[in-house]
C-alpha cells in the first residue's frame, strides 16, 4: 500500500475541500428538518444523511490504502479520524437507511410531544411544561404533567428504541469497536475513561448527599412528609425540573438567608423587557470583553432564537457549524428566564469554539474531547452568574456583598451544578449497559430506575412498569446524543475557571471570580480552543491549566463553604436506601 507522503497530502487536501461542501449540505438538510418538522423534510434529511455516510465510507476506504507509519503525527491523526466514522461505516445500505429513519422518527415523537390536561388542553414542553415545573407548587398538577410527558414520549418510542438498539450491540456496526458505547468512549482517548469518571463521581458523592438531604428536609416541610417514601428518596416531580436534573428553580424555597435578594434574576429580566436577541447579545458582549471572536453577521441572520409560530420544530437547544468558516447558528426556543440565559451562554460557547477552530482541517474541527465543547459556555456562565457580575449588568440592582448573600449564591450554584452530577453520570451508565447487551429491552425501565433511585436518590411519583420507557422522556436518548460529556464538562469547567481566574489576576475565593474584560484570560482560552481536536485533550488541558488529568478539586474547593453550612444544617439525616420505592414489577 501507498506510503507516498506527497500523494497522502494531495488526498488530505481533496478530503478537506470536498468534505466542506458535503458536510455543509448535510447540515442544511438537518437544519431544514429541525426548524420545520414535516414528513417531506424528514425524508430529505434521511436521504442526504445516507449520501453523506456513503461518501465518508468511500473516503475511509481510500484513506485505508495508505501506510501512514512514516507520516508525521498530524497527518497520522488526520488519517485516523477520516477512517473512524462510527455507524457511517455500515456496509448494508438498507440497514443504514433504516437506522437513520428510526432515529428521526424518535426525534419527531419527542419534539412534537404534548401533555394533555383535558380533551382540548394540550401543552408542549417548551415553554409551557418547563414553566410549570419551574413555578408550580401544586404536586398533583406536577404529578399529572410528569406522567403525561412520559406517556406521550418515552412510552411511544419503546419499540423504535429496541430496533435502534439492535444496531448497536456486538458485532457493532461501528467498525473496530465492540459496541456503540465503546465507540463513544474512544473519543476520550484513554482506555481507563470509565474508571476515571466513576472515581470522580465517587469523590463528589458526599457533596450531593448533603445537598439532597437539605433539599429533602425543606421539601417535606413544603409538601408534607406523607408523599415522601420511607426509603429517603425524593419524588422526582418535586425538584423543579422535568428530569430532576437541576434544582435551581427551587431557590425561593431553599435560600438559607431568605431576607437577602433572590439570585434568580428571571423577574428582573422580564421587568427590563429582555428579548431572546438581548439574551444572546449579553453573551456575545462577554466574549468580546475577553478579546475573543464576536458572532458574525450570519449568526444573527440565520439563527433561530425563538420558537416560531405555526410549525413544529426541535426545541431542544443546539449549536450548528455549517463547515464553511462563516455560517454558524444556534437553534433555541428561548424563554425569558435565567435558565435560558445560562443555556444561551452554553450554546454560544459551542459557537465560540467553532469560530476559534474554523481554520483547522475539517477532521480537527471538534472539541479536544466532547466534554471540552460542553464546558466553554458554562465557564463563561460561572462569571456571569456571580452577584457581582449580575449587578454590573443591571440585573441585580439591590445587591450588597455580605457572607449571607455569599452562602445564598453558593446554594443557588449548587442547585444547578451539584444536583446535576448523578444525572450527568447515570444516563450513559444506562446506555453503555444497553449497548453492551447487559440491559435487555425487557429490563430497560427497571435498569433505568435502579440508577435513578440508587445514584440520584429520586423515586417515581407514580408506579412504573416495562410498558413505560422513561429514558425516552429525556431528549438525548431519542436524539442519540451522548451524555457523559456533560458530567466531564461539570468537572472540567471548574478547572478551566480556576485557571482563567488566576490568569485574570483574581484574588479571594474562587466563587467570587468574574473574568469579564480580562484579555489575558481570553488569549489563553482562545489559544487552547483554536487547537480543536488536533491534539490529544490532555495536551489542551495542560496548556490552559497546567494539569493533564481531570480533577474534582477545583469544584470541591469552590463549594467548600457551602458544604460546611450543609453539614451543620443536616446532622445525620443524610442518604437513602438502595431499593426503589413504588416501582411496579411487570404485571
Ligand atoms: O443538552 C444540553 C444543551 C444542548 C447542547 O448544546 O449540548 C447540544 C445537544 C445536541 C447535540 C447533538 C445534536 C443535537 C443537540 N449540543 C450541541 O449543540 C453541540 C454542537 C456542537 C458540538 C457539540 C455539541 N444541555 C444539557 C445540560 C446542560 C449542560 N450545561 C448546561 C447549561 C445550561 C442549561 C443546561 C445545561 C441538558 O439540557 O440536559
Ligand atoms: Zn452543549
Amino acid at each position: 500500500n501507498n506510503s507516498d507522503v506527497e500523494e497522502a497530502s494531495l488526498f488530505l487536501e481533496e478530503y478537506n475541500n470536498v468534505s466542506q461542501t458535503t458536510f455543509n449540505r448535510n447540515m442544511e438538510a438537518a437544519w431544514t428538518f429541525n426548524t420545520n418538522i414535516t414528513n417531506e423534510n424528514q425524508k430529505k434529511m434521511v436521504e442526504v444523511q445516507l449520501e453523506t455516510d456513503l461518501w465518508q465510507q468511500e473516503m475511509a476506504n481510500r484513506a485505508a490504502a495508505f501506510n501512514t507509519s512514516a507520516f508525521n503525527a498530524t497527518m497520522q491523526r488526520q488519517f485516523y479520524k477520516i477512517k473512524d466514522i462510527g455507524t457511517a461505516a455500515m456496509t448494508d445500505h438498507g440497514k443504514l437507511q433504516k437506522l437513520n429513519e428510526v432515529l428521526s422518527d424518535m426525534e419527531s415523537i419527542y419534539s412534537t410531544g404534548k401533555v394533555c390536561f383535558a380533551e382540548n388542553d394540550c401543552k408542549p414542553l417548551d415553554p409551557d411544561i418547563t414553566r410549570l415545573f419551574e413555578t408550580s407548587r401544586d404536586e398533583q398538577k406536577l404529578r399529572i404533567a410528569w406522567k403525561g410527558w412520559r406517556d406521550q414520549t418515552g412510552r411511544k418510542m419503546r419499540d423504535l428504541y429496541t430496533t435502534f438498539h439492535s444496531f448497536c450491540v456486538y458485532p457493532c456496526v461501528c467498525v473496530g469497536y465492540a459496541d456503540t458505547g465503546a465507540y463513544w468512549r474512544s473519543w476520550y482517548e484513554m482506555d481507563t475513561f470509565d474508571q476515571e469518571v466513576k472515581r470522580l463521581f465517587e469523590q463528589l458523592k458526599p457533596l450531593y448527599e448533603q445537598l439532597h438531604a437539605f433539599v429533602r428536609q425543606r421539601l417535606k416541610k413544603q409538601y408534607g412528609a406523607a408523599i415522601f417514601p420511607q426509603t429517603g428518596h425524593i419524588p422526582a416531580h418535586l425538584l423543579g425540573n422535568m428530569w430532576a436534573q437541576s434544582w435551581n428553580s427551587l431557590q425561593d424555597l431553599l435560600m438559607p438567608f431568605p431576607s437577602k435578594p433572590i439570585l434568580d434574576v428571571t423577574e428582573e429580566m422580564v421587568k427590563q423587557k429582555y428579548t431572546p436577541r438581548k439574551i444572546f447579545e449579553v453573551s456575545d458582549d462577554f466574549f468580546k470583553s475577553l478579546g475573543m471572536i464576536e458572532m458574525p453577521f450570519e449568526f444573527w441572520n440565520k439563527s433561530m432564537l425563538e420558537r416560531p409560530a405555526g410549525r413544529e420544530v426541535v426545541c431542544h437547544a443546539s449549536a450548528w457549524d455549517f463547515y464553511n468558516g462563516r455560517d454558524f447558528r444556534v437553534k433555541q426556543c428561548t424563554d425569558i428566564t435565567m435558565d435560558h440565559l445560562s443555556t444561551a451562554h452554553h450554546e454560544m460557547g459551542h459557537i465560540e469554539y467553532f469560530l476559534q477552530y474554523r481554520n483547522q482541517p475539517l477532521v480537527f474541527r471538534d472539541g479536544a474531547n466532547p466534554g471540552f465543547h460542553e464546558a466553554v459556555g458554562d465557564v463563561i456562565s460561572l462569571s456571569v452568574e456571580t452577584p457581582k457580575h449580575l449587578n454590573k449588568i443591571g440585573l441585580l440592582p439591590n445587591y450588597v456583598e455580605d457572607n449571607e448573600t455569599d452562602i445564598n449564591f453558593l446554594m443557588a450554584m449548587a442547585l444547578q451544578k451539584i444536583a446535576f452530577l448523578p444525572f450527568g453520570y447515570l444516563i450513559d451508565q444506562w446506555r453503555w449497559s444497553v449497548f453492551k447487551g447487559v440491559t435487555k429491552a425487557s429490563d430497560y425501565n427497571k435498569a433505568w430506575w435502579n440508577l435513578r433511585c440508587g445514584l440520584q436518590g429520586v423515586s417515581p411519583p407514580v408506579p412504573r412498569s416495562e410498558e413505560d420507557f422513561d429514558p425516552g422522556a429525556k431528549y438525548h436518548i431519542p436524539g442519540n446524543t451522548p451524555y457523559i460529556r456533560y458530567f466531564v464538562s461539570y468537572v472540567l469547567q471548574f478547572q478551566f475557571h480556576k485557571a482563567l481566574c488566576g490568569i485574570a489576576g483574581h484574588n479571594g475565593p474562587l466563587h467570587t471570580c468574574d473574568i469579564y474584560n480580562s484579555s489575558a484570560a481570553g488569549q489563553k482560552l482562545s489559544a487552547m480552543l483554536s487547537k480543536g481536536s488536533s491534539q490529544v485533550w490532555t495536551e489542551s488541558l495542560k496548556e490552559l491549566t497546567g494539569q493533564t488529568t481531570m480533577s474534582a478539586q477545583p469544584l470541591m474547593d469552590y463549594f467548600q463553604p457551602l458544604l460546611d453550612y450543609l453539614r451543620a444544617a443536616n446532622g445525620d439525616e443524610v442518604g437513602w436506601s438502595d431499593d426503589c420505592p413504588s416501582f411496579a414489577d411487570p404485571l
